[in-house]
């Protein structure tokens, strides 16, 4: 009753006793209508409880400015517990003076300078990618997702640690298995109210399987560590670093945190740098996959789009050269059809911060300690009040998007906002562009609807659908 009256300037979702809107929420193809539907229903903001733990669920800009800037709400909510066993107190689930020094230490490793260097790390894994694509050619639909997924993998696998894995070339990889099986993890526990509690879930033979993979994922990690490690030791006697078919080795953002010191002066440790280096697996790839997908199936369903993007292809490219880094930042139309995309489909639908202390939002409007606090990126974005024509793919409405703060969230905002957003827009553009200069993409036949699933990441139920045609 405290937290009713507390809360009395927000406006309960009716439940029922005990499960609240537990049954509601339950199935992760229907939460984002749901949401979708009570933020418009109570303009802006309203709460509702899971098993008597209380949400509030939130998309009005001036609420999302205040808390998304927020200095002292930075806690995540307790639904990212989920992924401690893997990431322990990595940047993206830590809180307080942990996470200040990781997101101090890495933000450096994601200096223009540093992307620069990796658009040369994009080029074999996209190579093997439109390979990969050109086997699919000319069939009623594919999936794209899955081959992407692997593609993102073998990026990220090469930019953070700087080892190929050969994801997308080798169809049994047991490190690609743990962290696939991780990642359902995560979402089981967010969903099924059984396994979210520890005890029970502690006596399940999940858990069991669970900490085999993170076994396995952290010692993968840590001999990528120590052999990197070692490797740059002798580089220190000029020794040249190369990969084993003899091309220059390219820096990872392993090396740079082997490189870096913190403020005393001293190495990170290497538990430090496994948790960051297994951060960027998780938070990297999966997010960056299900974004190019659905770019993919917009530029399918707008053929007009797809032509106005190779026409800015072939304007900004030279013939037959390396895409370089310049070249990317050029490509202002795909931007913003990316943008447009992404705002139709984030590829993190929502995200939770927990008030640890009661806290004033406004004069006589408090939050009370424990409130979980959920921003719902998807329920912004297709809100009618801020978008004409919410629901259209429309890439042209970025050109004056600046002027409406805090309406446009993907990557989220503030202190907390995503750190490899840059990175993901610049292998998402390489990607595209490799892409669209292969093939045409077409609807898949028949036409396929997409169910959206609020996953940890945004996926389509049943498939991102497409047609794949040669322009070669
Ligand atoms: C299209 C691709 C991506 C999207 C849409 C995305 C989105 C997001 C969002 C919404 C958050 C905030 C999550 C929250 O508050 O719970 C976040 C945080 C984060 N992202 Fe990304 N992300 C993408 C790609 C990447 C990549 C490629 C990396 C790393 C290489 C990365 C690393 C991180 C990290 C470390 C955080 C935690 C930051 C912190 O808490 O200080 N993300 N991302």
């Amino acid at each position: 009753r405290n937290i009713k009256e507390k809360l009395w300037w927000v406006p309960l979702i009716p439940g029922y006793p005990i499960l609240g809107n537990a049954l509601e929420f339950a199935d992760s193809t229907k939460i984002l209508e749901r949401m979708n539907h009570y933020v418009l229903k109570y303009q802006g903001y309203c709460y509702f409880t899971l098993l008597f733990r209380p949400l509030m669920l939130i998309s009005d800009a001036k609420f999302c400015e205040w808390l998304l800037s927020s200095t002292t709400i930075l806690t995540k909510s307790k639904d990212y517990q989920s992924l401690y066993n893997w990431l322990e107190g990595g940047m993206l689930i830590s809180s307080g003076p942990e996470w200040r020094k990781a997101r101090k230490i890495v933000t450096p490793a994601f200096h223009f300078a540093i992307l620069e260097q990796f658009v040369e790390v994009f080029e074999k894994p996209t190579a093997i990618l439109v390979d990969c694509l050109r086997k699919q050619l000319d069939k009623d639909a594919v999936n794209v997702h899955p081959l992407i997924a692997n593609y993102t993998l073998d990026i990220i696998c090469q930019t953070a640690m700087g080892v190929d894995l050969k994801v997308q070339e080798e169809s049994q990889n047991d490190y690609v298995a743990a962290v696939d099986a991780m990642c359902k993890t995560v979402v089981e526990r967010a969903f099924n109210p059984l396994k979210s509690f520890d005890i029970i879930y502690r006596l399940s033979p999940d858990y069991y399987r669970e900490m085999r993979n993170v076994k396995l994922l952290h010692s993968v990690s840590n001999t990528v560590i120590q052999k990197r490690r070692k490797e740059m030791e002798s580089e220190k006697n000029n020794v040249e670093s190369v990969n084993e078919d003899g091309t220059k080795r390219k820096m990872a953002f392993l090396d740079l945190l082997l490189k870096s010191r913190d403020e005393h002066g001293q190495p990170l440790s290497q538990d430090f740098i496994r948790r960051e280096v297994d951060t960027f697996m998780f938070a990297g790839h999966d997010t960056t996959a299900s974004a190019i997908s659905f770019v993919l199936f917009c530029l399918a369903n707008h053929p007009d789009v797809q032509n106005q993007v190779l026409n800015e292809i072939k304007e900004v490219r030279g013939e037959g050269q390396k895409i370089t880094y310049k070249e990317l930042q050029e490509m202002k139309y795909l931007e913003m059809v990316i943008k447009e995309s992404m705002r139709l489909y984030p590829s993190v639908p929502f995200y939770s911060r927990q008030t640890t202390e009661e806290v004033l939002y406004e004069d006589g409007k408090v939050i009370p300690q424990g409130i979980t606090l959920i921003i719902s990126a998807y329920a912004i974005h297709r809100n009618p009040h801020v978008y004409e024509q919410p629901e259209k793919f429309i890439p042209s409405r970025f050109f004056d998007l600046e002027s409406k703060p805090f309406t446009y969230l993907p990557f989220s905002a503030g202190p907390r906002n995503c750190i490899g957003q840059k990175f993901a827009m610049l292998l998402m553009k390489f990607a595209l562009i490799n892409m669209l200069s292969n093939f045409e993409i077409l609807p898949s036949n028949p036409p396929c609807e997409m169910v959206l699933s609020a996953e940890s990441v945004l996926k389509a139920h049943n498939g991102v659908n497409i047609r794949l045609k040669s322009r070669t």
